[in-house]
């Protein structure tokens, strides 16, 4: 058996679901319905979403016409995927979802009253029905997220930095939070690939990622938009914090010990703050922090400057 949950989809519109047969879940309800049905059902319905959190919550509700559940729960590690649906419940049943070796995740369902030997069989007979629909669920959501990374350094690329920093800047908009950029080049790179060669710099471009994504909260929020060039984006973070954190980044580069050809590197990077000012484009704001960063290397380089 094997199990998974969440993220990005092709999802098959409202009136393709109802030629299939499916009104919306609520106007559906809970109307009771047999296993050899509900399977079928299942079998047909959890294909319409490579969403692999929509088709688990779907999964999570229709179950429920023929066991009754309080909660069911998903992890898959590879995926950094997590889901609880439901209210916890002190009786759990557990199953690690497989298909050929292929590790789908974890799945609990929890109750309050303990699950009957035939509700068992129930649940592993409908399990069999998510297998699939899960698994290529899985596959898109990694395929996406490889086509978000950057592989040298295992960021986010300009792709997933365009699509994030809009996200978070439509967020801190919204909820009336502040946001900041970190935009930071490493200093004289050049002749570091020069004196030590390409392969060299490649290493510490890594070293320096590896930096950024330990000191930082949020893994997942930084990109390398070029070549030397990264991007910190601080959600909830005002100016003052933002310029902290980015001396703090600033520190450990400088400290980083980066050795090629028996010799440590001298490394620094430059960085640019700015923080987003009310009903600022995503365009402005980037400009500031870039124009920011300019001005950290024109007046001196391996320093932090905040966007006017
Ligand atoms: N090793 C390696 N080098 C890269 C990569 N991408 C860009 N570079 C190099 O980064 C260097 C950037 O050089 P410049 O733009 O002149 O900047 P700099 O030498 O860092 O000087 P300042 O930014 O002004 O401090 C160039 O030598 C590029 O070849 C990469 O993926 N790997």
């Amino acid at each position: 058996m094997v199990t998974t949950s969440q993220n990005n989809t092709i999802d098959f519109d409202a009136a393709k679901l109802q030629r299939l047969g499916f009104a919306s879940t609520n106007a559906r309800s809970l109307r009771p319905i047999g296993l050899a049905q509900l399977r079928q059902q299942l079998g047909l319905q959890l294909q319409t979403s490579l969403d692999a959190e929509r088709t688990l919550k779907l999964f999570f509700t229709e179950v429920q016409r023929l066991v009754a559940l309080d909660a069911m729960g998903y992890q898959h590690g590879t995926s950094d995927l997590r889901l609880e649906l439901g209210e916890r419940a002190t009786h759990s049943a557990t199953y690690r979802l497989t298909h050929e070796g292929e590790q789908l995740g974890e799945l609990v369902f929890r109750r309050r009253i303990r699950f009957s030997d035939e509700e068992l069989g129930q649940l592993e007979s409908l399990l069999a029905a998510l297998i699939f629909p899960l698994r290529n669920a899985l596959l898109y959501r990694a395929a996406i997220q490889s086509a978000m990374r950057d592989p040298l350094t295992d960021t986010g690329n300009r792709v997933a930095m365009d699509q994030i920093l809009k996200r978070e800047v439509d967020l801190a908009r919204r909820n009336l939070q502040p946001l900041s950029l970190l935009m930071l080049d490493l200093d004289h790179f050049k002749q570091v690939n020069d004196t030590y060669g390409h392969s060299a710099g490649d290493e510490v471009l890594k070293a320096v990622a590896s930096t950024l994504k330990q000191l930082l909260r949020n893994v997942d929020m930084v990109f390398r938009y070029g070549g030397e060039e990264f991007l910190v984006l601080l959600s909830g973070t005002a100016a003052e914090s933002a310029n902290m954190v980015g001396e703090r980044l600033r520190q450990a580069v400088e400290e980083l010990q980066c050795v090629a050809q028996g010799k440590t590197i001298d490394l620094s990077i430059s960085l640019g703050c700015a923080t987003l000012l009310p009903s600022e484009s995503v365009e402005s704001l980037l400009r500031r922090a870039d124009e920011a960063l300019y001005a950290a290397k024109r007046s001196g380089r391996n320093r932090v400057t905040m966007a006017g």
